[in-house]
């Protein structure tokens, strides 16, 4: 079968030290994967290589139509912007332009990047900002609104991108636990049409077990296991899976609040 996203014998090195190991993995279009694991498992870096962030070392990446291979050189800008025209991320930090409003920096992708003028982008965009709960904010500048509502504006603008692929590293680790769930929700409404191709890497487990139609568990590098939330949740197959799980479960018996 053809699949929306076939990644081949990826690896990523920074120097000496080899951080994803021949990462092999396929997702169909309108599949949810939620990628967890421990921290420094690569992670991060394998959804920076799916956008272009990154420069894997070896191995290929096809999004849609568009495949790129690695071999250690610097791929083209055009090769790059191919892979970041299929992708949209969403990262820890929000990212957020400070000097532009909440609609101005869910506008800015549409305007700069595809060349839209203020007015279209800015009818685009409005019912974004609605789905996200902020239409109320959208004059509002950074600084006036909360880690969760910054993150919301983030998520709106991965959106307005048309994304064949939307990346999300870590979104809610950077915020209060009480905005957590505001932000959680708004991305468990966007996972419920199973249109939108996602995929999340998440510390919160009983989020991840909610939403993911798979789960990958990451260690050293590598993809270990991957199944139904079901499956790696409740029956993992690997030694390592289900040690991680055991500390996460003992994390919680010593109440330390790991969002299961
Ligand atoms: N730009 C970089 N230069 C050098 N080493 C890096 C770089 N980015 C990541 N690493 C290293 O790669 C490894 C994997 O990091 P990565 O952030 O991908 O892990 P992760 O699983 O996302 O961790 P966490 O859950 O803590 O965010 C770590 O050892 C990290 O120090």
């Amino acid at each position: 079968m053809n699949s929306l996203i076939e990644v081949k014998k990826l690896r990523k090195s920074f120097g000496k030290l080899d951080v994803l190991h021949e990462i092999d993995l396929a997702v169909e279009k309108g599949e949810v994967i939620a990628i967890i694991g421990p921290s420094g498992s690569g992670k991060s870096t394998f959804l920076r290589c799916l956008n272009g962030l990154e420069t894997p070392t070896a191995g290929s990446i096809k999004i849609g139509t568009h495949t790129l291979k690695f071999n250690g050189k610097k791929p083209k800008d055009k090769e790059i912007r191919s892979l970041r025209s299929q992708t949209s991320m969403v990262f820890q930090s929000f990212n957020l332009f400070p000097h532009l409003t909440a609609l101005q920096n869910v506008m800015e992708g549409l305007v700069t990047v595809q060349g839209m003028s203020k007015e279209a982008a800015s009818i685009q965009v409005k019912g974004l900002l609605e789905k996200v709960g902020l239409s109320q904010k959208k004059d509002a500048f950074p600084i006036q609104l909360s880690g969760g509502q910054q993150q919301r504006v983030a998520i709106a603008r991965a959106l307005a991108m048309n994304p064949s692929v939307l990346l999300l590293d870590e979104p809610t680790s950077a915020l209060d636990p009480e905005l957590v769930g505001g932000v959680l929700a708004i991305i468990r409404e966007l996972t419920k049409d199973k249109t939108q191709t996602m995929m999340i890497v998440t510390h919160e487990m009983n989020f991840a077990r909610d939403v993911a139609d798979r789960v990958i568990f990451m260690d050293d590098g590598k993809i270990i296991e991957t199944g139904t939330p079901d499956e790696v949740f409740g029956h993992p197959t690997h030694a390592r899976t289900k040690q991680f799980l055991d500390q996460l479960y003992v994390g919680i018996e010593k109440n330390l609040g790991w969002g299961l």
